[in-house]
């Protein structure tokens, strides 16, 4: 694997292009807690045979680095992130690992400033208008607001796109095929992320079934 971390840090408008890319490509993003290790490469190709193919890979549990630079090597067509990234240590480590991009559940300037420094991209969390202006200081334009219903859901984002002309966002927290369609027509709204469709206690083709379920919702 390269080391994404010997790489020069691309400015913050190709870091924005690459999230955009991403996120186009995603319109919903798995955020994935990996319980055992031997279920990383059926969840991901279950997720993938649905159409899911941008997974952000949590570090929630030990298998979090693992499962990043397991499919980076074994499912290079995958685009593999990783989130909670709380600060700059565990940075420094998924970008060992080869994460493509890293998500926040929230925002420190420490981390933020870390970030900027790393040749990948982020997607740093926000659940307020002060901290996407701590954000907006050092450049960012785009992030996950979290936990998003809790925070007001699609009422706060379209209160958020009055002062926020230029700034997109990934609601994660409660979204789920209920809602997702109320969100991703928000302009301000470039995808959304959860966990949803990752219940595999009914086996690995349900959580196909839910990812394919979930994305016909959005044609
Ligand atoms: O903490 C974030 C979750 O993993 C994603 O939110 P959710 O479980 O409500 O979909
Ligand atoms: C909430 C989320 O995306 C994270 O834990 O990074």
């Amino acid at each position: 694997m390269t080391q994404a971390i010997s790489r020069p840090a691309p400015s913050m408008a190709e870091k924005i292009d690459s999230i955009d890319a991403l996120c186009a490509r995603a319109r919903i993003m798995p955020v994935i807690t990996i319980a055992r290790e031997e279920d990383i490469l059926p969840l991901a190709d279950a997720l993938d045979a649905g159409g899911l193919q941008v997974l952000e890979i949590t570090l929630r549990s030990p298998h979090g680095l693992t499962a990043i630079r397991r499919l980076r090597e074994e499912r290079p067509h995958l685009c593999v992130g990783a989130g909670t990234v709380l600060d700059r240590h565990m940075l420094a480590a998924v970008e060992e690992a080869g994460a493509q991009f890293i998500v926040s559940p929230g925002s420190t300037d420490d981390l933020l400033r870390a970030a900027l420094q790393s040749p990948v991209p982020m997607l740093p969390g926000v659940a307020s208008a002060s901290e996407i202006m701590v954000g907006y200081a050092l450049g960012y334009r785009r992030f996950k607001l979290f936990p998003a219903e809790v925070c007001g859901g699609t009422a706060a984002l379209k209160a958020l796109g009055g002062p926020f002309g230029d700034i997109r966002f990934c609601p994660t927290g409660g979204v789920s095929t209920a809602n997702l369609q109320r969100y991703m027509a928000l302009p301000n709204v470039m995808c959304v992320g959860g966990s949803w469709m990752l219940d595999s206690s009914n086996g690995w083709d349900a959580v196909r079934q839910a990812s394919a379920e979930a994305l016909a919702l959005l044609d």
